[in-house]
């Protein structure tokens, strides 16, 4: 797989990651926070029915100690009274009075009415104690509704009861439950279950039901609330119904600050490798006049960077970073290799200048000489005379070898220039020590030129010097008549600029100089200097 291809995937692998982060963070924390939501409703909802179990408990107990003054007394003497307290009194479904295992009077039914394991319908427990409660099934009157049953027993053998009625307790669980979906059940000292509805429900999806359980501290009492996975399931869903869009807006803005990041983190030199690969570096070549001959003498080559999308990287932040970043060398070597390319199948004539630019990393490189060799092979048929294009920095580090390096192109043909003359720091010993052959001038001084018999005395004096020192000059950026008449009227014997043509690619290059590169460059100049568009 290629590179890019590596990197591409590695990429979209982060921003997708970092996407699926915070939706995946919060379906954790909402499920989290539902749990503990519903555990919180759980307490709750024990809680109350505990309260109201120990005060049904305690209605109980109250009745029972209020039957004690009945004790000894006939039923048929107490039997209506009994009937009164039972019935005025909530939750009870009956009361009476005991004489050993009898049930000597009752509420319900009168005199004598059985057996208490009868009327209860399963053995009283054996708990040795004189007050005990059970939960119970149902009794012998109401077989199929639970109920709670309370006995106190003297000693003496006789005792009292009384049956709260299940209903109570479940309409409350039921009334509790029922909007949240709960199954709330309880017992009396481990008698039979009084619940609200329907037993366990299935599983959904791995999760299971929640339970909990609790004791009264008063009573023995204890109760339990089941919450369904389905019941879970939902209040999980309307956790993340508030969640998710937030999530979501988080999600999106971790993907575009991940792919930022990764498009910084990405660097210049990867960036550049790949561009070379994938052949989006492109040459463009600008026109140079010759004010002697009157046509085109030569071209400068300049790079240009189209990405995929369309978009261009401006050269002089691409030169910057790959000077920065140690690519300047490959990049430079690249842009032979593509002009090699072109120059194949240009019209021109032998002594035709093709000029390029070189980074002053490039000249102190132990194979500059090796690379420009190799350029002027590949190209030797089209008989051109090769112009390299320096800076005024690269002249001051390792200034004698990079001299020695520069004679022995020159051996071979090559001319030297000096790029963008007057804008770094080159000493006026550099002119005569270095074997430049021609100064190109910065366009800086040209705009300075005001009018044809204005004197623009730094551009005059470069001018001057040139003259003196023997050395070509060309004068960069040149945009009017105006311009272009005052350089020629001086003596500058080579023009760049959009005066005479901008900077256009191979194909563009090579149609323009079968039409327009004989042809000599007119010099009307107004009052209001126009800017010449050619092509
Ligand atoms: N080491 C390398 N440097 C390179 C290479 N290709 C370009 N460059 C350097 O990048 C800088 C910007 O270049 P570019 O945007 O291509 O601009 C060139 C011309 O388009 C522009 N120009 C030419 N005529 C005019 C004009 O009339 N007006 C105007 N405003 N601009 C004009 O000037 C740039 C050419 O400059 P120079 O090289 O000094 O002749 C620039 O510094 C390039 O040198 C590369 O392959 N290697």
């Amino acid at each position: 797989m290629p590179l890019q291809k590596r990197h591409r995937d590695f990429g979209w692998l982060f921003i997708v990651c970092a996407g699926l982060f915070p939706l995946v963070l919060g379906i954790l924390c909402t499920a989290i926070e539902a749990r503990h939501t519903v555990r919180q409703q759980q307490i709750a909802a024990a809680g109350t029915l505990l309260a109201q179990a120990e005060k049904m408990s305690d209605s109980a107990w109250d009745m029972i100690t209020t039957l004690r003054q009945y004790q000894h007394r006939p039923c048929a003497e107490i039997e209506e009274t009994l009937q009164r307290t039972g019935t005025l009194n909530a939750y009870f479904r009956s009361i009476g009075m005991l004489q050993g295992d009898r049930i000597s009077c009752s509420s319900a039914y009168g005199l004598g009415h059985g057996r208490l394991s009868e009327m209860m319908m399963q053995p009283p427990p054996v708990t040795g104690k004189a007050w005990w409660s059970l939960s119970i099934r149902g009794t012998l009157g109401v077989p199929a509704r639970p109920a709670v049953i309370f006995v106190r027993q003297l000693p003496d053998s006789s005792g009292f009861w009384a049956v709260i009625d299940g209903q109570y307790l479940m309409d409350f669980m039921h009334a509790m439950g029922e909007s949240r979906g709960y199954q709330m059940s309880l017992q009396f000292n481990g008698g039979a279950i009084i619940h609200s509805g329907p037993g366990e429900q299935p599983a959904q999806l791995y999760i299971k039901s929640a339970e909990y359980h609790a004791t009264s501290a008063r009573y023995p009492i204890s109760v339990h609330v089941t919450v369904p996975a389905s019941e879970l399931i939902k209040s999980w869903r309307q956790a993340l119904l508030i969640f998710l869009p937030m999530a979501a807006i988080f999600s999106i803005l971790l993907m575009v600050l991940t792919a930022n990041w990764l498009r910084r983190r990405l660097s210049w030199a990867d960036e550049i490798r790949r561009a070379m690969r994938n052949r989006q570096f492109t040459v463009h070549y600008q026109p140079v006049y010759s004010t002697e001959i009157e046509r085109c003498k030569g071209a400068e080559a300049l790079m240009r960077w189209q990405l995929p999308n369309g978009e261009m990287i401006r050269p002089d932040i691409f030169i910057s970073h790959a000077e920065s970043e140690g690519m300047i060398v490959p990049l430079t070597r690249h842009l032979l290799e593509l002009m090699a390319e072109d120059l194949q199948s240009w019209p021109v004539e032998p002594g035709f200048h093709i000029g390029f630019n070189l980074a002053a990393e490039h000249l102190q490189h132990p194979d500059f000489v090796q690379d420009m060799m190799r350029f002027a092979r590949r190209i030797r048929h089209k008989q051109m005379v090769i112009t390299l294009e320096l800076t005024e920095r690269s002249l001051i580090e390792d200034g004698e070898l990079v001299a020695r390096k520069l004679r022995h192109l020159q051996s071979h043909g090559m001319k030297v220039a000096i790029d963008d003359f007057g804008t770094g720091h080159c000493s006026l010993s550099y002119l005569l020590t270095f074997p430049l052959d021609y100064l190109k001038i910065d366009r800086g001084f040209i705009n300075a030129i005001e009018g044809l018999e204005t004197e623009t005395p730094v551009l005059d004096t470069i001018i001057t010097l040139c003259h003196k020192l023997q050395l070509d000059v060309l004068g960069e950026g040149v945009e009017t008549a105006l311009q272009f008449a005052y350089l020629r009227q001086r003596g500058v014997g080579l023009i760049q600029g959009y005066y005479y043509a901008r900077p256009m690619d191979n194909d563009r290059l090579q149609a323009w100089l079968s039409e327009q590169g004989r042809q000599p460059l007119s010099a009307e100049v107004t009052h209001e200097p126009e800017l010449h568009h050619p092509g």
